[in-house]
């Protein structure tokens, strides 16, 4: 029996492994299914009218769809519950502080859709369980990933730690850079907003609370 070129091609794929996942996907990588893609590019098209731009312009022409994956990337994290990556525990018979420091991040601020960028510290008392270092980075990126203040931000992580970990301290200090405050408004570049979420023997003990502020601001060597 002869085989035509064609069905020699269909035949060489069958059984063949499937397309590679491109390495660049995270599987924890958090998804917002709600957001409105469409209802996103076109209220962009209105705001370009608007402040007296052309849409149609050949190099604004794919700019809402742009701006509308820049947002749905950007707010990924609203329809999820970032305490997720705090699930799995390892028993360690370990009491002492943990500091994870310098986890950066981008979060929106809520008042003018501007970024703010920085770094958040995160420490906590275990409790007979630690989690995996990377978990507590992926809950920072997670709760960045929606419009709100930095003071929000930093309780929110406090919280979930406190809560999933049963930790019996957590402390969690952002500093961090607000685009609204150096870009437009009172335009004051090098202005830096530092906010601290303190929990348990953290809150509590002074002994404690210096001794994790003295860590986090430790200079490294
Ligand atoms: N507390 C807090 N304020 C923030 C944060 N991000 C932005 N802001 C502030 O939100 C405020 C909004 O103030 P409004 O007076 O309603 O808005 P505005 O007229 O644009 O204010 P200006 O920025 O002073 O021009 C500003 O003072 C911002 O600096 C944040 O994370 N936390
Ligand atoms: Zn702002």
């Amino acid at each position: 029996m002869t085989v035509s070129s064609k069905e020699a091609d269909a035949t060489s794929n069958e059984g063949s492994a499937p397309a590679p996942t491109p390495f660049f996907v995270d599987k924890n990588e958090p998804k917002n299914d709600a957001v409105d893609f469409a209802a996103i590019e076109s209220a962009v098209k209105v705001i370009l009218k608007a402040v007296g731009e052309d849409p149609q312009r050949d190099g604004l022409l794919e700019t809402p769809a742009r701006v509308a994956r820049m947002y749905a990337e950007m707010f990924a994290g609203l329809k999820s519950d970032p305490g997720r990556h705090l699930a799995k525990v390892f028993e360690e018979d370990y009491d002492e502080i943990v500091l994870v420091r310098d986890i950066s991040f981008c979060s929106m601020c809520e008042h003018h859709l501007l970024p703010f960028t920085g770094k958040a510290h995160i420490a906590y008392l275990p409790s007979g369980k630690v989690v995996g270092l990377s978990k507590l980075a992926r809950v920072v990126e997670e709760v960045a990933r929606r419009p709100q203040v930095q003071e929000r931000l930093t309780h929110t992580v406090a919280n979930l730690i406190e809560e999933r970990l049963s930790a019996r301290g957590v402390a969690v200090v952002v500093e961090s850079t607000h685009s609204c405050m150096t870009m437009r408004g009172i335009r004051k570049p090098g202005s830096l907003c530092l906010t601290s979420a303190m929990r348990g023997a953290f809150k509590t003990d002074p002994k404690s609370r210096a001794e994790v502020l003295g860590l986090i601001n430790r200079v490294s060597t």
